[in-house]
């Protein structure tokens, strides 16, 4: 397992936002996902992405995991200037930057725990036995090792979750991005995923966004955005992070 940093000093922005704006078109109706948003987020940061339903956290992490583009602002990720990237740009970007985590975990049901982790570095065309070993270290990591061969309806939700971080891990993304990570499990494994991606931050310094209604991931937050309307209408920083 590798320990960033990479290039750059760690006080740079690693994600940097001015006027990010991205407007959804349903019918002659325009949807407002985030409106002009302008922020830096360090490297190193366990950001924590607050607000109601519909406030603009998806979109938001969405469009710094280059799955969606803005409508007009400019977005840098780890160099990568996404609002102009050609699409091949953003291939090796979505590949090589980010790891996404979701709410349902997104799990391929025909394979096995340790093929769904594998995956993305073999579509990376890296060599499968670099790989496999990879994938074994952190499935040992994340206590999944029993399940290695098991398939994701052989799993629990805690346990697909897990394995869902180890798939963010394989191709060592800079940047983890976690939408409502603990929202189909029940406390006591929402914690434990909580305090995986809080550790992956302090020991293995992996700047990580969270998007959550929870309050659980509240005491490792270096910082706190709240949005409303899709915009931040507030940011809250923990000194100890400086
Ligand atoms: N594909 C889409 N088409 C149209 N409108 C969309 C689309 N995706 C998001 N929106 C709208 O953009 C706004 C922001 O949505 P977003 O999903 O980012 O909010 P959220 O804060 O993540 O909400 P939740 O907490 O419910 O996940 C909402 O008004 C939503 O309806």
């Amino acid at each position: 397992m590798k320990n960033l940093p990479e290039t750059g000093a760690w006080e740079d922005p690693v994600i940097s936002a001015r006027g990010l704006t991205r407007l959804y078109l349903l019918g002659n109706t325009e949807v407002v996902g985030l409106d002009g948003v302008s922020v830096d987020i360090r490297r190193g940061e366990l950001v924590v992405l607050k607000g109601d339903s519909g406030s603009g956290k998806s979109t938001f992490l969405s469009l710094v995991a280059a799955l969606d583009r803005p409508t007009r602002g400019e977005l840098t990720v780890a160099g990568y200037r996404l609002d102009r990237a050609t699409e091949r740009d953003l291939t090796v970007f979505r590949r090589e930057v980010t790891g996404m985590v979701f709410q349902n975990f997104n799990l391929l049901p025909t394979l096995t725990l340790l093929e769904n982790v594998c995956l993305p570095a073999l579509l990376a065309g890296r060599p499968e036995k670099e790989v496999r070993a990879k994938a074994m270290e952190w499935i040992h990591w994340m206590h999944l090792a029993p399940r290695t061969d098991h398939l994701p309806s052989q799993l629990s939700g805690g346990e697909c979750q897990r394995a869902a971080i180890a798939r963010a891990l394989i191709n060592d993304p800079a940047v983890i991005l976690a939408d409502e990570p603990t929202g189909n499990l029940d406390s006591r494994n929402g914690r434990v995923v909580v305090e995986l991606l809080a550790t992956l931050n302090r020991e293995f310094r992996r700047t990580v966004l969270i998007a959550t209604h929870s309050t659980m991931a509240d005491p490792y937050a270096t910082v706190q955005l709240y949005l409303r309307d899709g915009r931040i209408v507030d940011r809250a920083c923990e000194s100890a992070s400086s």
